[in-house]
C-alpha cells in the first residue's frame, strides 16, 4: 500500500535522486540495501521523508520491473520511477504535474497508454524467465502465480518480544499507552506484528532490549527448535543471530548456544544485538569453512544443531525484490552443493538423540525437499521428525505436514522451509 503523499512529497530533485539511486541498484553488481545505504551516506542532506521516498520507490520498481520496463519501453530508471509512480502507485497526471517537465510528461502519456498481454503470466507474475519456469513445475501455474503476486507487497514489521526482559503483555502494553497499534502474531506466541510501518530502533523498547525485529517465519523456526533448558545448542549459520537470540530466550538464558558463521561482520552485529539481549548464554564464533578444525572437539556434543543455511533467499522478495533479478539457475546449483556440504558437516557435532533442524529461506524444492531427502539418505543414523508434531507440541496451531512450508500468501510471513531430523545412534 503506498505511504507517498504526491503534495508535499515529491519534486523534481527528489524525482531526480530516486532516478539516480535506481540507477545505481539497476547495475545488479551488489545487494539493493547495501547500495541504497552507500547511496543515502552520499547525500546526507536528505531528511526522513526523502530517504523513506527514495527507498519504497527503487524497491517499488524492483518488485514489478518487467512490467514497468513493458510500459515504459525498457530500463530508463527516469521512465521506470514515472511508471511505477503511475502504473503501481496509482497516480494520476494531475498529481504529479508541477514535478514533471515537458519531456517527462510525455513520457507519462506513452507509459499510461501501453498495456501488457494478459496471457504473458511471467510478466504478470513479474520473475525472470528461468524462474517463473521453475516456480510453476514445482507449484502450478495458479499457485505460483498467487506466490509471486504476495512477493509484489511489502512485508509487515513484525517484532519479537524478548523473554528474558519482557513478556509480550508488556510491550502490547506499552504500545498501548503510546497508542500504537500492535497485533499478536497468530503463530508465533512471542511475537507482535505493527499495524504501520514505524522506526522502531529508537524507541526505548528496543534500545532497552525488550524487543527485536524478526519475522513470524523466523521465530517459528527457533520454536521448531525447541530448545530446552540447559541444553547446548549450535547455531551453524548464525549471521546476525536472528534465531540465535530467539533461542537463547526460549531458554531463558540457561545452557549455551554457540553461534558459528564464516562472516565476520555478520557476528560483529550479532555481538550488537546480543549486548541489548541480555543474554549471557551465548558464544559467537568465527569459522572458515564447515571444515574448520576448530569444530572437530564439539563432534557428538549438541542436543540441537540448527543449519539456517545460505541460500537464494527467495522467500524473502517481500524485503529483497532484487534478489530475483540476481540470482541465476547456477548460483542455485552452487548453493545446493553448499547447503549439502554444511548440512553434512553440522551432523556429526550432533549428539545420539539430539536434533538437526535443516532451514532456508528460498522457495524451491532443489534447495529445500531435495537436500533433506537425500540427507537422510545418506546418513542412515537420522530419522525424520515430523514438524507439525513438534509444533503441537509447543501448542502452535500450524500444521504445514512434515516439513515446515511458510508462504506469505498463507502464513503473512516470509517464505520459509524446514525439515527435523533426529540423530537415532
Ligand atoms: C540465511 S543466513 C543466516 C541468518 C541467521 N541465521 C539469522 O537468523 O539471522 C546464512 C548464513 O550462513 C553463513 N554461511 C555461509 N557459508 C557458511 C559456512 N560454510 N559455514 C557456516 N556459515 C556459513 C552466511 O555468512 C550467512 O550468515
Amino acid at each position: 500500500m503506498s505511504t507517498i503523499k504526491p503534495t508535499n512529497v515529491i519534486n523534481p530533485n527528489l524525482l531526480r535522486l530516486a532516478s539516480m539511486a535506481l540507477a545505481d541498484v539497476l547495475t545488479g553488481t551488489g545487494p539493493a540495501d547495501a547500495k541504497l545505504g552507500w547511496f543515502f551516506k552520499q547525500n546526507r542532506e536528505l531528511g526522513t521523508k526523502d530517504r523513506a521516498f527514495v527507498a519504497e520507490s527503487v524497491y517499488g520498481v524492483l518488485r514489478r520491473k518487467s512490467f514497468l520496463a513493458f510500459v515504459s519501453d525498457g530500463e530508463d530508471p527516469r521512465k521506470l520511477l514515472l511508471a511505477w509512480l503511475l502504473r503501481v502507485q496509482g497516480m494520476s497526471m494531475r498529481d504529479l504535474d508541477e514535478s514533471l517537465n515537458k519531456q517527462q510528461k510525455e513520457w507519462a502519456q506513452e507509459i499510461k497508454a501501453k498495456t501488457p498481454d494478459p496471457a504473458n503470466a511471467a510478466m504478470q507474475a513479474d520473475m525472470p524467465e528461468w524462474l517463473w519456469e521453475t516456480l510453476t513445475k514445482q507449484y502450478g501455474e495458479a499457485e505460483a502465480l498467487v506466490i509471486a503476486r504476495s512477493m509484489h507487497l511489502p512485508a509487515p514489521l513484525d517484532l519479537r518480544a524478548n523473554l528474558v526482559k519482557a513478556t509480550r503483555e508488556d510491550v502490547v502494553a506499552k504500545f498501548a499507552s503510546e497508542n500504537t497499534e500492535v497485533a499478536l502474531t497468530p503463530y508465533s506466541p512471542n511475537g507482535l506484528r505493527m499495524a504501520e510501518k514505524v522506526t522502531i530502533s529508537r524507541h526505548k523498547l528496543f534500545t532497552d532490549g525488550k524487543i527485536e525485529v524478526q519475522d513470524e517465519g523466523s521465530q517459528l523456526l527457533a520454536q521448531l527448535v525447541a530448545p530446552r533448558r540447559g541444553e547446548m545448542i549450535a547455531d551453524f549459520c548464525a549471521g546476525a543471530g536472528g534465531k540465535s537470540l530467539a533461542i537463547g530466550a526460549l531458554m531463558r538464558n540457561t545452557g549455551r548456544i554457540y553461534a558459528f558463521d564464516v562472516s565476520e561482520k555478520r557476528l560483529q552485529n550479532l555481538g550488537v544485538r546480543l549486548k541489548r539481549s541480555g543474554l549471557s548464554n551465548l558464544h559467537s564464533q568465527l569459522i572458515t569453512s564447515e571444515q574448520d578444525p576448530k569444530l572437530k572437539r564439539l563432534n557428538g556434543k549438541f542436543d540441537r544443531v540448527l543449519v539456517d543455511a545460505p541460500c537464494s533467499g527467495l522467500g524473502t522478495l517481500r524485503r529483497n525484490p532484487d534478489l530475483k533479478w540476481r540470482q541465476t539457475p547456477q548460483d542455485i546449483i552452487e548453493l545446493t552443493a553448499k547447503q549439502t556440504r554444511i548440512l553434512t558437516r553440522a551432523a556429526k557435532l550432533v549428539k545420539a538423540g539430539g536434533r538437526l533442524i535443516y532451514a532456508t529461506c528460498s522457495l524451491l524444492q532443489e534447495e529445500n525437499e531435495q537436500i533433506a531427502e537425500a540427507f537422510l539418505v545418506a546418513n542412515v543414523d537420522y530419522k525424520l521428525v515430523p514438524a507439525n508434531e513438534i509444533l503441537a507440541q509447543q501448542q502452535i496451531e500450524l500444521d504445514t505436514g512434515k516439513y515446515l512450508k511458510l508462504l506469505p500468501h498463507l502464513h503473512q510471513t516470509d517464505g520459509f522451509f524446514a525439515a527435523v531430523f533426529e540423530r537415532t545412534a
